[in-house]
Order: C-alpha cells, then structure tokens, then sequence
C-alpha cells in the first residue's frame, strides 16, 4: 500500500465518508491550497445540518473558497467541468500529498446539485439558509445578499429619470468645454460624461490614468449645482469618497487644483456654485460611520445618510460589502457617480463590481433616443461604432473616457498600458525594449547577481531624472555634488534640515519636503514571500542602503531609524491613520522650539489637510505597519510615483495577471522600470485575465 493510501482518504472514501472528506479538507488546507476557514466551515455545517451528504460538506468548502479567491459564487457546472481551474495545487515530490481536489471533482455524483438543493443548509435565499443555491450556482447567504442589493440599488436608480433643465445645460456644458477649444475633440468624451450625468442619478465614468476623471466629475458637480440651483434654489448636498485613506487624499489634492479653475468661468450662479462643490474627500468608512468592532455602519436603509449625491473615486477597489453597504445607506433618489479605471486589479475582497459594471464600456451600447438626446445637450454626434438599439439600460449610464492627457500617443507608458490592456504581450515588449521611449525600460534579472536590481532600487536611472530610494535620503541627508542633491537643491532650494532651535512649522515644512521626494521612487512586487516578495526584498534593500551609509542601521535587530519609510497597513481611526498611507520616521526635537529637550524618533505622516501638514507619530503607537521598500502591486493601487519599477519573479504564478501588469505600469507617472529574469513570464501574465465569477449585471 502506497504512502498515499495510509496516511489520507482516498477520493471514493471521502466521497461516501463524511468524517473522510473533512479530514481531507483539513488537510487541503494543511497544504494552503484552501483555507483554514474554508475546512471549518464545511465541518460547521456538517454539525448543523447532519442531512448533508460528503459533496454537499464539499460545496460548501468550495464556495468558501471561491470567495477567497475574489468570486461571489462558485458555478456547479464550472466546478465539474475544469476541476483544475478551481484550487491552485502546488504539488511537490512528496509521495504522501492528499488526493488533490481536481481528483476529487471529476467523482462527483451526477446528483450533486439535486443532494444539494435537498440539504437543510442550503435555501433559495427566502429564508435564512447559509447557502443559497440558484440555477446551479451557489452561493454564501452573505454574497448572495450583497450581490442583490447592489444589482437592485443600481436598477432603481437606472429606472427614475431626472429632471434636467434643457435650457441651461448646453449653455453651460458648451462654457465647460467649449467647442472652439483646441482639445474640443479629445475632452468628447468627458462632455459626453457630464451629460450622461446629469441625465441618470446613476452614472460610471471609467478611464486610464489621466484622462481626465477628476476633471469631468468636477465639471458635472458644476453642472448638477447650476440645474439645482435654477429648478429648487438650493445646491445639492454633495459628498465625495474613496475607498483608503491614501485614494482620499490624492483626490481632495487634485480636485483643488480642478475647483479653482472652475473660476476662470463665467457660469450663472458662479460663487454658490464653487461653494457648492466640496474638497473635502473621505474614505467609505468614514462616510457610511464604521463602527469599531462591528461590521454595522452608522448609515442604512433606517437611517440614511443626509446628502443628494456621493461620487466614489478608485472605485475598482470597492468590494461588494461596501458597495453593499453604499447602496443600504444612500436615500432612494440620492445620485451616485463611481470613477475608477476597470482594467485596474479589482479588491482583494470578493466582488470586481466596477468590472462587472463596466464590461460593455468598451463598445459603449448607446441607445437610439440616448444617443440624439446626448447630441441635443452637447452639440456631439456619438461615434456609430458605440451605437446599439439593444444596449441594456446599465449601458446607458456608462462612459469610458478614452484620450489620455497625461500619456499621449508618443509616451512610452501610455503606450505600454494600451498594449498591456489589448492582451498584446509582443508589443509591450517591444515598447520596453524599443530606444524610442526612453521613460520605459526593461532591465535583466538574475537571481544571482542582484547588482542590478539594487542599483535601480537605490540610483534609479540618473540620465532620465529617474531617481531611486538615495532621492529621498539626500532629501534627509543631503550629499552635496550629488545629482539627487543637486537635484533636489534645484527644486526647492531653501528646505533644508532645520536647525534645533526651529518651531515646528519649520520641521513640518522640511518633513513634507522629505515625503514629496519620496514620492519620486518605489518598487513594487507582486508577491509577499519568496526571493522576490516583499519581504526578503525589503530586508535585501534594507542591507544595501546600510552599506552603502543611506541609512543607519546598525543590527538587524533594530527595526526603527531615521529614513525608514512605513505603509499603514489597517484603518487605525484614534491616530487618524488610514490603510495605504506612508510615512517616514525622522529624528526630531522631542519638544518642538525646545532644544534643550533633545530630540526623538517620530515618524512624520501626511497630515492629508491639503496644507502640507504633518501628522507626527511616535513609532511606538504604530501597531500595524510594514517596511515599505518593497510593495505589493496591490496595496499601491491607489498610489502613484513618478518612477516606478516593477521586479517580475522569475516563475509563473497564478498571481500574475494582466490587471495586474497594468496596474503596476499604471502607478508611473512618468518612468516605469521592469526587472525580469523572463519574457515568458510577463508575456504569460499579460495573456492572463482575471475573471470573477458572479451574476452582477449578468
Ligand atoms: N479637457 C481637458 N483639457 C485640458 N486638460 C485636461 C482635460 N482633462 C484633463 N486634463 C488634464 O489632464 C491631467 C489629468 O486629468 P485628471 O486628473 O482629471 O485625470 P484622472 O483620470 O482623474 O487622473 P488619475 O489617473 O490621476 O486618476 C490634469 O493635468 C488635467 O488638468
């Protein structure tokens, strides 16, 4: 008898064995190829509802798992028919690994969606069953939940129809984005947006960087407070979110900025209109009131949150519970607009709903009566190709802006993004590779020789003012006859370390200074462990930076000295921390103005006031944080830097997807470095696509 046979069940035992089946599940996730929770909750149920057979105990393992993975439902026929696309087995040499699931699957007995709907655990979604199966899917009572509240929160909204001023909206659209304007042509779209805006009290505007969303949404709050205020005299109350605290505060910057050249406008109510439209961004949480502890928000269907209108930027990174929650919290007629860019990695969470929504954005669907009502508004006559008299009404209420006005055709990372986003893998490589664009570059990796890996990660590429970490360490130490130091010299010539004596508006001034240039660099990571996870490659630039005196770190076991950059890694509400922020640790006068005090390690935080304020934090009361040489390519989203590399391991896994590519291009603002080992990889990963399995907006 094999190892196989002794120590774990074989599939046909598991199959008629309950007790069997559990311990292979256990052990599946013994392996990681599920999780802990997962096992626990089939073995839960089997104590719950005792009527259930081994596959059903097996579903519900699955379904837990499927959500894991980001989906909402895990699809019976799906399950059986590419067993192996369900669970990602790491197999080793080891003769004692358990049968794998795939193995498993392809047993299954013809009934098992007929023994599923027999289960007591498993319901229609009337009562309250933990799982609801429907039309051979099935789902976890929660997501099946989440899923209708959001599809039948967008749907009420797509069936009530506003009220819009005709006679103002053209006036004013044509003063927002006059038609004798150079760029008339290529802000089509963005006038397109605003329209569709004020038509639908529900409306996506999805785009790549820079093309212009933030500057559309602004335009259309211009527009909804001029109708608002011709038909009822009163502005509407207005909010604006993001999903983390570092999205929020990179929206409340620009929109500033996108505000005041609203006053260059002659628009009818001009100042109440300006005041009219807020600055201030919060996160979701903040805006739904997160309770501590709870998963219950102040805001809900009962108690609904007092406003008009929320628009929701980096709305990819929504999941489905706070879209949910949203959607329970928003008062039946209260406009909701989402921005965010779809091609984007969607949540960790389960959900992808900016995804869902935008999947026919591409080919837009307009409608007969939409698209002459859109030329009656904006004098613009919608390209054929997105015309369609069967566009559902979802279609209608979604614009993709397409003209990029940071990237345009002749950069090198608006070009590698659009090569990235049509799957074209050749031609992404040809861009990395071509001398043409010189802001992109590919540089070879060997696991043996990491010169050049640190090399970028500490210089960067100097000829293209493309700096790396030593940028924002001559921001601390400046190292004179340096280019960082020249350069920064350069930029802002009078932000030096203040001496002892400074107050602290001084030091603040100096630690924004610090923070900004660390915003030059940052590489990213799709992985956390291994050689080139976050992890050992934070460490590895850690040692390089101590060797090469940027830092001083004198032992390993000394996690806290000046220059080392930190993530927030969770919400922490009493230190007004949010997830995604960075901040840098700096030596400090202890008393500001006081120098006879000494001075102190306090890391210094973007106080995110829009006046360059600094949040000062003692190291001590910083519970969850990370090191953040390094990052993964999913907590920068969200976040950008004017150079970002991006190391690509030197194996394929299930982790490198074209979303996830592109948003790690997409995080540059101006130069992008890859370091690979392969081509195979990358042009794998850009073939890849992740595909979420719900029935949102099916
Ligand atoms: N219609 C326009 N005419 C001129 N400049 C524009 C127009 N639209 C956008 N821009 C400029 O392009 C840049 C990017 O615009 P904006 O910040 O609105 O884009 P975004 O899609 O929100 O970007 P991000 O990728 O940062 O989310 C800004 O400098 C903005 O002023």
């Amino acid at each position: 008898m094999s190892k196989v046979t002794a120590r774990f069940p074989s599939q046909e035992i598991a199959l008629a064995d309950k007790a069997a089946l559990l311990d292979l599940l256990f052990a599946w996730a013994a392996r990681g190829w599920i999780r802990d929770l997962d096992a626990a909750l089939a073995h839960r149920l089997a104590q719950l509802a005792p009527d259930g057979t081994p596959s059903c105990l097996l579903a519900a393992a699955l379904v837990s798992h499927q959500v894991g993975q980001g989906h909402l439902l895990l699809s019976l026929d799906q399950a059986r028919q590419h067993p192996e696309e369900l669970i990602a087995v790491e197999r080793d040499a080891t003769d004692d690994a358990p049968p794998p699931p795939d193995a498993l699957l392809k047993q299954l007995p013809e009934a098992w969606e007929t023994q599923l709907a027999a289960w007591s655990a498993v319901g229609d979604g009337q009562d309250n069953h933990p799982l609801v199966l429907l039309n051979g899917r099935l789902y976890l009572r929660r997501y099946w939940r989440h899923e209708a509240q959001v599809a039948n929160g967008v749907s009420e909204r797509l069936s009530q129809a506003e009220e819009v001023v005709t006679e103002t909206l053209r006036p004013v659209l044509d003063q927002l984005f006059p038609p004798q304007d150079p760029r008339a042509e290529k802000a089509s779209s963005q006038k397109l947006a605003c329209a569709l805006g004020v038509r639908s009290p529900f409306a996506v505007i999805t785009g790549g960087p820079g093309t212009g969303k933030t500057t559309t949404v602004i335009r259309l709050l211009a527009l909804l407070q001029v109708q608002a205020l011709a038909t009822r005299r009163v502005p509407l109350t207005i909010r604006l979110a993001a999903p983390t605290g570092k999205a929020a505060a990179r929206l409340s910057e620009s929109i500033r900025d996108q505000i005041s050249q609203l006053d260059a406008l002659d628009l009818p109510y001009g100042a109440q209109v300006r005041n009219a439209i807020p600055s201030e961004v919060s996160t979701l949480h903040r805006l739904l009131g997160a309770r501590p502890d709870t998963r219950h928000f102040r805001y809900h269907r009962l108690n609904p949150l007092p406003l008009d209108m929320v628009v929701v930027d980096e709305a990819s990174m929504v999941d489905i519970d706070m879209m949910a929650a949203l959607l329970h919290a928003l008062p039946p007629r209260a406009r909701l607009v989402l921005l965010g860019d779809k091609d984007q990695l969607a949540s960790v969470e389960a959900g992808a709903v900016l995804g869902r929504l935008c999947a026919h954005a591409e080919r837009g669907l307009y409608r007969d009566e939409v698209v002459n009502w859109l030329e009656d508004a904006t004098g613009i006559r919608l390209d054929p190709a997105l015309q369609d008299s069967h566009g559902r009404d979802l279609d209608q209420s979604i614009i993709m802006l397409r003209h990029s006005f940071r990237f345009d055709d002749s950069s090198g990372i608006g070009q590698l993004a659009r090569a990235i986003n049509a799957g074209n893998s050749q031609a992404a490589l040809n861009v990395l590779k071509s001398n043409t664009f010189s802001e992109v570059q590919r540089i070879p990796l060997k696991r043996d020789d990491e010169r050049r890996l640190l090399s970028q990660t500490l210089k960067g590429r100097q000829q293209e003012n493309a700096w790396g970490y030593r940028y924002y360490l001559h921001a601390i130490r400046p190292q004179p006859g340096t280019s960082e130091t020249k350069h920064l010299e350069h930029e802002s010539p009078l932000i030096r370390r203040p001496t002892s004596e400074a107050d602290r508006e001084a030091w603040d001034r100096w630690a924004a200074h610090v923070l900004k240039a660390h915003t030059e660099f940052q590489l990213l990571t799709p992985l956390r462990n291994g050689h080139y996870g976050v992890e050992a490659l934070n460490l590895r630039i850690e040692q390089a930076l101590a060797r090469a005196g940027l830092i001083d770190k004198p032992d390993v076991a000394i996690y806290w000295y000046e220059g080392r950059p930190v993530l927030v890694t969770g919400n922490d509400y009493g230190l007004k921390l949010m997830n995604g922020d960075i901040g840098i640790a700096l030596q400090v006068p202890a008393d500001f103005g006081k120098p006879e005090q000494g001075t102190i390690l306090r890391v210094a935080f973007p106080a995110g006031d829009g006046k360059g304020g600094i949040r000062w934090i003692l190291p001590s009361r910083l519970q969850r944080i990370e090191t953040v040489y390094a990052m993964t390519v999913h907590k920068s989203q969200g976040s950008e830097f004017m150079h970002t590399a991006l190391v690509m391991p030197d194996t394929l896994s299930p982790i490198l997807t074209r979303e996830l590519v592109y948003t790690a291009v997409t995080r540059a603002k101006k130069n992008f470095t890859l370091l690979s080992a392969s081509d195979a990889v990358l042009e794998q990963a850009i073939q890849r696509r992740i595909a979420r399995q719900s029935q949102l907006f099916q």
